[in-house]
């Protein structure tokens, strides 16, 4: 069993002794608190999962808490309470929640949506449903709730040892799924969605199954919390209770799992105790006391713990540098048929794009061949860059046709032309900082093969462009460190192995040598140049240094005010007076004219 899986274990081991023992232990008054702190615990680890993972700040899940509390109290009103009765609740609870989660996802991440519309959707649905649940009459109790009906016949202590046994198991079967091959992707999306869409992941679909799965975990939350407390109160259902989830999860540590369950257990119990003792004026304290930890602990209060712990640490013994897993660099089988010289893979008609009444591009057409590297140049505002996101996104481009390996790329969003073998690589390195190098180049694998949902594969397979990147950059050196810790230059290979990561057959490359040194420049260009005579990659790459353009082009096309004004040879292009005129603003004196 690998350590990490193993610290786990027995964690989890000597947590659920704890939960077991605990009822011996607590009087009567805390055992009932907590059980109520477990329930609440488990809604505040989806929160975490949603807003501290995957970085969708949520103030909904007391929503679906709610759901999964009010089916069970609807459910033993209207038929009483028997075994069948207790199915039907269970699965009412995990139905409705699911199915409003599924139309609530498709609502917050529909294309084009941004992730502040999310949270604000996540505000109203909580308000909405308590809205439904006050017109609902006896049937949901209005604001009275529902009280009084027969639950399940458990003891205090048997209640205490499910909830806390639900709480670790929750929390284990979360940490396996996060720190597995696809729960990595979650990170990736918080770090960098749209270097997630360029890598063909729908991250819509991706963040609708996430809050699906937390939306069913959270109802069975609820379903526990009404089934032991034997009240379905709107105000459990409600956007203050949602606001407390996400007050929980950032006073004990965002994006620490058991910083959640933390901070849910310290509020709940803390509330609970001073209510009674300070009726008054616990809330304000409970307030207070936020605040005061968020500014002197931004970590919440597992981070600043841990930070204690390395201080500490460090002044008994400095400490070692970490030790990442070790990652085993392999090669892929190269599965794509090898490519005939002439294969048209870039054909592009009549397209135009439009910025409200401002045209910035107009009527270009070309195509690109398999084994040719197309440098697009003009000056600062030519199109260039728009030209890019118009092959790379079929939503992008106002009129004309684009086919990209002899595919229309229609209205194609990005991450499904990616599928056609489009591979785009951004101007400014975009990589997920958090991540480490080995694991970027992981997520940029996931399309191309389904990742594990509960294991981590200590094999780093790639083509062999992208190791051969990895390798000639220093990457391979660096597998085990976070992306944010690498230099501009190796960000910059970093990226460019994710993108062949893909096996495109057109590479899109947006200055990829800006703030390069020229050692890096020239390493760049004999990988790009490899890859189009060895691989038959078609390169599509903006730059603006002509020398650079010279020494590695099979072709030129020169943008200059959202026309194709030159598309030809080297020799072609970099000496025509026509670019001398574009580049300088001065006539030429042999003009030729503007091929449109
Ligand atoms: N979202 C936008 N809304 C309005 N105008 C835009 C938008 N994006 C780009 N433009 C305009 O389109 C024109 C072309 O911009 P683009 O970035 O494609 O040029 P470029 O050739 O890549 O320039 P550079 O070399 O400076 O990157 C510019 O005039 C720019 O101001």
């Amino acid at each position: 069993m690998p350590r990490p899986l193993l610290r786990v274990a027995l964690a989890a081991l000597v947590a659920a002794a704890v939960i077991v023992a605990g009822p011996w232990v607590l009087d009567t008054y805390t055992v009932n608190i907590l059980v109520r702190a477990f329930f609440v615990a488990i809604a505040a680890l989806t929160v975490d999962v949603l807003w501290g993972i995957s970085g969708t700040l949520t103030f909904g899940q007391s929503a679906f808490f709610g759901i999964g509390g009010y089916a069970l109290a609807i459910v033993f009103t209207q038929f009483g309470f028997g075994p069948g009765a207790a199915l039907l609740a269970f699965a009412a609870a995990l139905g409705v929640a699911a199915a409003v989660a599924g139309a609530v996802g498709w609502l917050s991440f529909y294309p084009g949506s941004t992730p502040l519309y999310a949270s604000v959707i996540s505000l109203v649905l909580p308000i909405v449903l308590v809205q439904i649940l006050y017109s609902g009459g006896t049937f949901s109790g209005s604001s009275s709730g529902l009280v009084g009906f027969e639950s399940f016949d458990l003891t205090l202590e048997s209640w205490f040892r499910l909830s806390g046994l639900a709480v670790i198991v929750t929390l284990v079967a979360t940490w396996i799924a996060l720190r597995s091959d696809a729960g990595r992707v979650l990170g990736a999306m918080r770090d960098n969605d749209e270097r997630c869409t360029y890598l063909g992941i729908d991250t819509a679909r991706v963040r609708i199954g996430l809050l699906v799965v937390a939306a069913v975990v959270a109802a069975l939350a609820g379903f526990g919390y009404v089934g032991f407390g034997g009240v379905a109160a709107p105000e459990n259902a409600g956007f203050v209770f949602g606001t407390q989830l996400v007050v929980m999860v950032a006073l004990g540590g965002r994006g620490s799992l058991i910083g959640a369950v933390v901070g849910a257990l310290v509020i709940e119990v803390a509330s609970a105790y001073l209510s009674s003792s300070l009726p008054f004026i616990w809330e304000l304290i409970v307030g207070v006391a936020f605040v005061v930890v968020i500014i002197v602990l931004p970590g919440g209060l597992l981070g600043g713990l841990r930070d204690l712990v390395r201080a500490v640490h460090r002044r008994v013994a400095p400490a070692p540098a970490p030790v990442a897993a070790p990652v085993i660099l392999a090669t892929l089988e190269h599965t794509v048929a090898a490519p005939d010289r002439d294969d048209i893979v870039v054909e592009v008609a009549g397209l135009c794009k439009n910025f409200g009444s401002l045209t910035v591009l107009s009527a270009i057409s070309f195509t690109a061949r398999q084994g040719e590297l197309v440098s697009l140049v003009g000056p600062n505002g030519a199109g260039k860059t728009t030209l890019i996101r118009c092959l790379a996104d079929g939503r992008e481009r106002s009129e004309g046709s684009v086919r990209i390996a002899g595919h229309s790329i229609e209205r194609l969003p990005a991450d499904r032309i990616v599928g056609l073998g489009l591979g785009r690589k951004f101007q400014a390195a975009s990589v997920f900082e958090t991540l480490s190098v080995a694991d970027c180049l992981r997520v940029a694998r996931v399309r191309k093969e389904r990742p594990s949902l509960i294991g981590t594969s200590p094999i780093l397979a790639l083509p062999a462009a992208a190791r051969a990147v990895v390798e000639s950059s220093g990457l391979a050196e660096r597998l085990g460190d976070e992306a944010r810790f690498l230099s501009h230059g190796l960000k910059q290979a970093l990226e460019l192995a994710m993108v062949l990561a893909l096996e495109p057959k057109v590479l899109l490359l947006d200055e990829p040598t800006a703030g390069l040194t020229r050692a890096e420049r020239q390493g760049f260009a004999d990988i790009l140049t490899g890859l189009v005579a060895s691989d038959r990659l078609c390169v599509l790459i903006i730059e603006h240094d002509l020398d650079f353009v010279r020494l590695i082009s099979s072709r030129i096309i020169v943008l200059h005010q959202g026309r194709i004004a030159l598309d030809g040879s080297v020799a072609d292009v970099v000496d025509s007076p026509l670019v001398r005129e574009i580049y300088t603003g001065r006539p030429a004196p042999d003009h030729c004219g503007v091929t449109a």
